[in-house]
């Protein structure tokens, strides 16, 4: 059997807890993974092994879920984080990290984290895991793609506020993005030649100028020098109109401009199974699509699927990079 997916466990008093219980549930005997958190945590009634080592963990998986376990010191309150986990589902991120730089482990798969919780709890200076995990990686740039059978998006901005979007973007910052996109599409998703699309900024893709002048000024010459490399690229184009199901078939990926433009179409299609993948990592990274959903935690009612098509997601990717 394969090493284990290291599974950082996320806000505890979000649905992290209950969904990797319910993927364990799923995948015993296909996927192993290793929880790193406070047992405590998990769903009353959730058979789990403390284990010492990725070893341990792929042994224990058949019965039990395998846990590397953390004292956060408190218990989970479903709906209300605790200031004092904050520190603890940071370091629970660190360990899952160590664990496939050493190589014990396959990849990462991250349970949803409160990002508010954690600025509040710990000072935590990241805006995602994203940023975080290329900052604990070492990579310049972290790549955000959102992935599942209907649909793969990629903002090419990511957790800024809206008005700050036009400045953020850059022809390096996009050129980076679409590069290491690219790369990613061939190495770890079997895609031999990528048929890329690019969305507009503005309505219309600026209506020639009329309604924005990003496209004319940054998109477009960064489309036509990777054109130029031999980069199989449409765009830019209208976001309204990129995300229909015959303008879908169309292309492998579609980079956007900001968070919302991106994600929105995938979760529409696909919020049940969607997963977010970190490109540009020195590991495997997945996550589900969906946050800490407060309003169901402890109710027993979190669907585990997107965590599911995560883990199986990483499993895939490092099977294709690994072999194993
Ligand atoms: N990878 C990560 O760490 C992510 C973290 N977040 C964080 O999650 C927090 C809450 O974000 P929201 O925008 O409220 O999105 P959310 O995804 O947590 O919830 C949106 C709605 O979907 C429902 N939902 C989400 N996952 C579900 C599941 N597995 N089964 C059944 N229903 C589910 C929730 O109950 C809620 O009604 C924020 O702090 C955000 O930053 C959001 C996305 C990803
Ligand atoms: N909206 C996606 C999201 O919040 C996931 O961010 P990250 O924690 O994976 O960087």
């Amino acid at each position: 059997m394969m090493r284990p997916i290291a599974v950082s466990c996320g806000e505890p008093a979000g649905i992290g807890p209950e969904i990797a219980a319910g993927a364990w549930a799923a995948l015993r005997d296909t996927v192993p993974i290793l929880w790193i958190g406070d047992p405590a945590h998990l769903p009353e009634g959730t058979p789990w092994q403390a284990v010492a080592s990725a070893d341990q963990a792929k042994t224990a998986a058949a019965t039990a879920l395998p846990v590397l376990a953390q004292d956060f010191g408190a218990p989970r309150r479903p709906g209300t984080p605790d200031p004092a986990h904050a520190p603890h589902v940071i370091a629970a991120i660190e360990a899952a990290v160590r664990l496939v730089d050493s190589g014990d482990c396959a990849a990462l798969c991250t349970a949803p984290i409160h990002k508010q919780a954690l600025i509040d709890g710990a000072g935590f200076a990241y805006p995602g895991h994203t940023e975080f995990l290329a900052h604990l990686g070492g990579a310049d740039r972290a790549v955000m793609m959102l992935a599942s059978d209907a649909l793969r998006v990629v903002p090419a901005t990511i957790h800024i506020p809206l008005a700050e979007v036009p400045q953020a973007l850059s022809a390096r910052g996009l050129t980076d993005t679409i590069l290491i996109t690219h790369a990613a599409l061939i190495r770890d998703f079997g895609i031999p030649a990528p048929r890329m699309a690019v969305a507009g900024l503005n309505p219309h893709a600026g209506e020639g100028g009329k309604i924005g002048r990003e496209e004319i000024e940054m998109i477009t010459p960064v489309l036509d020098a990777l054109r130029a490399e031999g980069l199989d690229i449409a765009g830019p184009l209208s976001a309204d109109t990129m995300f229909h199901g015959a303008a879908r078939a169309r292309y492998d990926v579609a980079i956007a401009m900001y968070h919302d433009q991106a994600l929105i179409p995938i979760k529409t299609l696909a919020f049940d199974e969607g997963v977010n993948v970190t490109l540009g990592l020195p590991f495997i990274r997945t996550s589900p699509d969906h946050g800490t959903a407060f309003d169901i935690a402890g109710t027993g009612t979190a669907n585990p699927a997107s965590m599911i098509a995560a883990l199986r997601m990483a499993a895939r990717m490092a099977e294709a990079r690994h072999g194993r």
